[in-house]
């Protein structure tokens, strides 16, 4: 019997050269050729979930992503690993999901990190063209609607942020946020979910402006909301000029509905509530006999874009006529810049097979005095809204072309296979002032930095011993956002904290890291970035072309370089035998930098006079590197 041969392991194998070919930037046609010769485009592989299309877009190489495209290359590979469960929600509020996390970018995100529109677009416009062809299969039976490729059809639990039953079902809490502002939150394993957050209003009164501003008749309107939340934009609709003459509002839950009745909203002259979900009227003489709807507005909660489909297949018998206006809270694929841009194009294409002209309008909704949690982080983007011709669609999270800040280094000198700091700077600086740091293990410690050459935000270096004690059965710990991570080994690290509250500093009695100590950490900062301008700029002159150096070793350290397009500069030190860390300097700048620093509308990338430290990009970091085998 001849030898098993296993397929898998050679498609892994042509899978990686075609990536490593990808990304040493060999020529077009000897990647072609590869890809003839059966090197799966499809691949994705298991130490970074990359895939040749993330290569290309790391390398910028348009004709290439139109090349793997047309090959069939995943558009949102990444999304999950390689295989797609995100959830698509109908409705902005989507219980915190996100659709990818640090390791799970897609080539789209990459693109959009580099501000490479052309090829964006290309994956986005493949996105769109993949996603209808889908939802048309689904519709007409030809797929499992589990389908593992396709996004938007896969619940990815049953919690009550993604489960429209288990909603409906759990107890829902009204409060105020620390800035007095009105908010709705269900628990979901313990942490609390916004279903409406009051700095959501400004998002609600752009809709009903925009609404009331295209209506050419304002007099006697008939309003349908479904889904009162809040109720900010029911309040709004009540405020109008001329108010709404019939005021129809479809609302399930019953501690909502314990909450209007608290509020007198039964009471309310033209105002009709219908207690249920919308499915249970939208075909009943019920609603359909109140006559035809000037305005129809959706915003409702744990619905996927299926359930919202099916709701703009029934406007055509909902609205009054061709001068109605619909409009629905867009959170498609929000957390997400991608999804978001394909599931905005998908939903307006899906609205034109109704006969529904769509217009997008923009709006900056950032909170104005945030609240840091879990919650308003993830919705704490910069917010788009969009007007249609015939209604307007709200978006959460806006495309991102602008300019990216990142530059960064390591500092530090290596033992074992560990990794040592991180610190980032603003590029503008010609001198170099730390912005984060972190460090998981060296002998050499840095002392601390001189009085007032650190930012706020920016790392202590602290006792090892102490840190020790306090994380004894913890070898990371990232026990609150503004909190102190210690590794297992020592050293500092974090806080975010403005520095007239943070812990004390030790006394010096308290710092045996002192013995054995390097250069404070400003200082070996201020050096590493040296060496890097001057070796970069001396390969630069000797190479007599445009090439750049991506490490070097020593006999102590290796140093990792990756430089963005934009000029930025990613840097680590290790061990010198650790091999190349490009793909992971790479990593953290395309995840969680884009996504927790760039993205983070919180973060002020502009400031001299503040750090970038946040606990999400911290942790996604932390977890990054020691993800790395050399860590194992
Ligand atoms: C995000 S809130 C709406 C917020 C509202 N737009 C405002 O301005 O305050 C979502 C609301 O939709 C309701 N909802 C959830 N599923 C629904 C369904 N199938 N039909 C109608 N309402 C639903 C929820 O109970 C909740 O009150």
């Amino acid at each position: 019997m001849g030898e098993t041969v296993d397929t898998s392991e050679i498609a892994a194998q042509l899978g990686e050269q075609l990536i490593e070919a990808i990304l040493q930037n060999a020529p077009t046609t000897d990647i072609q050729s590869l890809v003839e010769t059966g090197a799966p485009v499809w691949y994705q592989n298991e130490a970074e979930g990359m895939s040749p299309l993330h290569a290309a877009a790391y390398t910028r190489n348009f004709e290439l992503v139109q090349f793997l495209i047309g090959k069939g290359a995943v558009w949102n590979a990444g999304a999950s690993n390689g295989s797609v469960n995100a959830t698509i929600t109908g409705s902005t509020h989507t219980g915190g999901h996100d659709l990818v996390d640090y390791l799970q970018n897609t080539a789209g995100d990459i693109a959009l990190s580099y501000n490479d529109e052309e090829i964006y677009y290309a994956i986005r416009n493949e996105g769109i063209r993949a996603e209808l062809l889908l939802n048309l299969l689904s519709s007409r039976g030809g797929l499992a609607p589990n389908s593992s490729t396709n996004l938007i059809l896969q619940e990815t639990d049953a919690t009550a942020a993604s489960s429209s039953e288990n909603f409906l079902s759990s107890k829902l809490r009204y409060t105020k946020d620390e800035t007095g502002q009105d908010i709705c939150f269900i628990s979901v394993d313990g942490e609390d979910i916004g279903v409406m957050m009051g700095w959501e209003t400004p998002i609600m009164m752009e809709t009903v402006q925009s609404i009331y501003d295209s209506l050419p008749e304002r007099d006697n309107l008939k309003v349908l909301n479904v889904g009162f939340g809040l109720g900010i934009i029911d309040r709004l609709f009540q405020a109008l000029p001329s108010p709404p003459a019939q005021h129809v509002i479809i609302e399930p839950h019953p501690d909502v509905i314990r909450y209007m009745r608290e509020n007198s909203w039964h009471m309310k002259p033209g105002v009709k509530i219908l207690e249920g979900k919308w499915q249970d009227f939208v075909e009943k003489e019920e609603l359909i006999g109140l006559g035809g709807f000037d305005v129809v507005y959706v915003d409702t909660f744990s619905e996927n874009y299926q359930d919202l489909r099916q709701f703009f297949g029934h406007l055509p018998n909902l609205l009054s006529g061709p001068h109605a206006r619909f409009s629905f809270f867009n959170g498609l694929g929000a957390t997400n810049p991608l999804f978001y841009d394909v599931y905005s194009h998908i939903s307006e294409l899906h609205l034109a097979d109704i006969g529904l002209d769509v217009q997008w309008s923009n709006v900056d909704a950032r909170p104005q005095n945030p609240v840091i949690n879990h919650t308003m982080k993830s919705f704490a983007t910069k917010f788009q809204s969009r007007t249609l011709n015939l209604g307007l669609i709200v978006c959460p999270s806006t495309l991102h072309f602008g300019p990216i800040f990142i530059n960064s280094y390591t500092s530090g000198f290596a033992h074992n296979d560990h990794i040592q700091p991180l610190h980032f700077r603003p590029p503008e600086c010609s001198h170099c002032t730390c912005v984060y740091y972190h460090d998981w293990h060296r002998t050499k410690r840095p002392r601390p930095a001189a009085e007032g050459n650190i930012l706020p935000a920016v790392s202590q270096v602290v006792s090892p011993a102490a840190i020790a004690e306090k994380a004894s059965a913890n070898t990371s710990t990232f026990s609150s956002p503004r909190n102190t991570l210690s590794s297992s080994t020592g050293i500092v690290v974090a806080s975010n904290e403005n520095p007239a509250r943070s812990a004390p500093p030790l006394s010096v009695a308290q710092q045996p890291s002192t013995i054995n100590a390097g250069l404070p950490f400003d200082e070996e900062a201020k050096l590493v970035y040296g060496v890097v301008l001057s070796l970069r700029n001396m390969v630069k002159k000797l190479s007599g072309r445009d090439e750049s150096f991506t490490s070097y070793r020593t006999s102590t350290y290796k140093l990792h370089l990756h430089e963005t397009v934009s000029g930025y500069k990613f840097i680590m030190l290790t061990d010198p035998k650790t091999d190349s860390l490009r793909f992971v300097l790479r990593q953290i700048y395309a995840g969680p930098f884009v996504e927790y620093v760039v993205r983070n509308p919180l973060v002020n990338m502009d400031s001299k006079e503040y750090g970038i430290d946040n606990e999400y990009f911290r942790t996604s970091v932390d977890r990054l590197v020691r993800g790395l085998s050399i860590f194992a």
